[in-house]
């Protein structure tokens, strides 16, 4: 266990969907406390892993097929979803999926069910989302598919922490989101892990998920092809030239079909 008590290690994990292979022997590690961060374009496998992490891959008609996942010493691994939320591991999924004609408050109370936990912890934790995240709030009543995108997304991450988790799994939190919500949201991030949240990231936006991020991995077509601290990755060629839209001589005259065929690139420079 590498002496950290609350962990997150994935080891060797393939998984698909049907014939389609999604993960090839991915391996990765979220120490106790710490941001870490998964990097990949579009189809590159980021939600697979998320959803192989909270026993959500059969709800997409996918399936783990080798490989194990275990939090704090314990595998995952043919747990039912909610008992992966109760032993201390919530999802954000991509593209917020809040419950449009619930009212705010309900949305974030349906992120406390299956969790452990009294009523008295359940209210503690909707006060530390309302302290979070003030709009959902003032908001309480109202349906959530009234709010914006990015008030949706504080509501998506306000219900995941309904359950406490000790390791929060965000599914490009930025994503569709104009570049000033962006970055409340990561502001945001940073709060709910000094309050002792550990988080795995994915993100397409290179450039926010490296600055929040201690450890980062990059995954390319379900493997992970690059890992280190995350100040290194951002410091490096391939990663600057592939993620970060920076463009050395030699790759300024392939700019215009790298933004076509990496649409991060265009996004990052969109959020400039
Ligand atoms: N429900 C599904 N059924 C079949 N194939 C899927 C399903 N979801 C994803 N895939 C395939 O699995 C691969 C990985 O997709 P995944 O959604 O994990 O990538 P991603 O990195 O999250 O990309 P994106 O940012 O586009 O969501 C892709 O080839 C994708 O087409």
């Amino acid at each position: 266990m590498g002496g950290t008590a609350l962990a997150l290690e994935v080891a060797d994990l393939s998984a698909g969907y049907g014939p389609v292979r999604a993960l090839r022997r991915v391996s990765l590690e979220v120490p106790e406390g710490a941001v870490v961060t998964v990097l990949g374009g579009n189809g590159a496998g980021k939600s697979t892993l998320l959803r192989a992490i909270s026993r959500t891959l059969t709800f997409h008609g996918g399936a783990v097929v080798s490989g194990t996942v275990s939090f704090g010493g314990r595998a995952l691994g043919g747990l039912a979803p909610d008992r992966v939320v109760a032993a201390g591991v919530s999802q954000v999924p991509e593209g917020r999926q809040v419950f449009a004609r619930m009212t705010v408050e309900d949305n974030l109370r349906a992120g406390a069910l299956g969790a452990r936990g009294d009523r008295a912890t359940k209210a503690a934790a909707m006060k530390r989302v309302h302290e979070l995240f003030p709009v959902l709030a003032d908001r309480a009543h109202q349906r959530a598919g009234l709010l914006s995108g990015g008030e949706q997304q504080m509501l998506a991450v306000g219900r995941a922490l309904m359950a406490s988790p000790k390791l929060l799994l965000l599914d490009e939190p930025s994503l569709g989101l104009a570049p000033l919500m962006a970055a409340r949201i990561a502001d945001t991030i940073r709060e709910i892990n000094a309050q002792g949240t550990a988080v795995l990231l994915v993100e397409q936006n290179a450039a926010l998920a490296l600055r929040l991020a201690s450890r980062a991995y990059v995954l390319e077509v379900g493997e992970v092809t690059l890992s280190g601290p995350a100040a290194e990755l951002a410091a490096s060629d391939e990663v600057r030239r592939r993620y970060l839209g920076v463009v050395d001589e030699e790759a300024a005259a392939d700019a215009a079909s790298a933004t076509t065929t990496h649409p991060v690139l265009s996004r990052w420079e969109e959020a400039r």
